[in-house]
């Protein structure tokens, strides 16, 4: 039995979130990651499987392993902060990873926050491969506001369309809330995240209606149909879309990264990194409002499960967050399997 593990039977192992994260980022520094970028990668990618994020977590491993044996993204790459003592910093990552980006240019973005009320990240040249609520909450544990927007690989059509222009464009957002976790939302702008589709594919799930179109345009619940030249619909048919296109104003516009429709997939295995980008808004809440503002948050929080809302975002996550520091992280056995492989290979 691997060293941490906490039980153990023939379908689950329960590992601690300590041994997860070892357990990772050996295998990413196997698979040719520098030793820092595998300690930040192994850590979102734990806390993606702690927290219940599936579509995120473990599940990833191969897909980041084949993008880093194809030479789609730089393992080793160093980002490269370019800052001039404005609200907006920049950082070009290089063809790495946006999240060795990010980690480098946070403390940065802490200051500007403190300093002038508010700071703009920038991130361009990356390839951001998870959930974004592990970027955003940090910033709302440390009492600021926190928004962030990434952009990636076009396979989302726009109502009414039959080319695929958008990526599944995630928007997470974290504030600090009095006496609870932070209020923290986290969800991309397609009907499903495309690791949603693929899992379904994976384990023989249909879609839910209205969540994509196969290679002729026609509706399809069928998660290969999506995937073999199909394409994704946003949430929300027109108003989704218009936040799909805002995360490419924001996320690629205004960073100087790729738009997901110029992604080049013809080139992947080989190619470099989608070369798209990320931004972040930290805004210090002490700069508005009453003096209140945490306070404010839990209010309305409150006010909207009374006015019927029992789940409000991460809910879930939080009640998971708890079970799994209580039980161990259960790994199914086919996974465990995986990554014992992927870490001698
Ligand atoms: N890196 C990238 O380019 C991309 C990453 N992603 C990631 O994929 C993940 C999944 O995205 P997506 O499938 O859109 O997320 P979901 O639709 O599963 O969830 C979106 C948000 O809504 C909350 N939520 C879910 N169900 C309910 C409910 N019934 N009532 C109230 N709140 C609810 C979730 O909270 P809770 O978590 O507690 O369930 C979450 O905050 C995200 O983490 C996203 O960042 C997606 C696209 C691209
Ligand atoms: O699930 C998704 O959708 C994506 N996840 C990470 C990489 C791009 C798309």
């Amino acid at each position: 039995m691997l060293e941490g593990t906490m039980t153990s039977t023939t379908e689950i192992t329960h590992l601690t979130f300590d041994v997860l994260v070892d357990l990772l980022r050996k295998i990413f520094v196997r698979h040719g990651v520098s030793e820092t970028t595998a300690a930040i990668l192994a850590d979102n990618c734990a806390r993606a499987e702690r927290d219940g994020s599936f579509s995120h977590g473990i599940f990833r491993v191969p897909g980041y392993i084949s993008t880093l044996k194809s030479g789609w993204v730089d393992g080793k790459a160093q980002p490269v902060i370019e800052d001039d003592g404005a609200a907006l910093i920049r950082v070009d990552a290089r063809n790495g990873f946006t999240l060795a980006a990010s980690a480098l240019a946070r403390p940065t973005l802490l200051e500007r926050a403190r300093e002038q009320g508010v700071g703009v990240l920038a991130i361009r040249n990356s390839h951001h491969f998870s959930a974004l609520w592990p970027d955003v909450e940090p910033f709302a544990d440390e009492g600021l506001v926190a928004l962030s927007f990434v952009n990636s690989m076009a396979v989302v059509v726009p109502p009414g369309g039959k080319k695929a222009i958008f990526g599944t464009n995630p928007v997470a957002f974290a504030a600090p809330r009095a006496g609870q976790p932070p209020y923290v939302f986290d969800q991309s702008s397609s009907a499903i995240a495309n690791g949603d589709v693929q899992i379904a594919a994976r384990e023989g799930h249909s879609l839910r209606e209205g969540a994509g179109v196969d290679r002729d345009g026609n509706p399809t619940t069928d998660p290969r149909a999506v995937l073999d030249g199909g394409a994704l619909l946003p949430f929300g048919g027109y108003k989704g879309a218009s936040i799909a296109l805002m995360v490419e104003i924001l996320a690629a516009a205004l960073t100087g990264g790729n738009f997901s429709r110029e992604v080049d997939w013809s080139q992947h295995p080989g190619a470099q990194t989608p070369c798209t980008g990320q931004l972040f808004i930290v805004i210090d809440p002490a700069r508005g409002g009453n003096g209140h503002f945490a306070e404010r948050v839990a209010e309305i929080c409150d006010l909207t499960r009374e006015a019927g809302q029992e789940r409000l975002p991460s809910d879930r996550r939080f009640r998971t967050r708890a079970e799994t520091a209580r039980t161990g992280i259960p790994i199914k056995a086919k996974d465990m399997a995986l990554l014992q492989e992927l870490v001698s290979e």
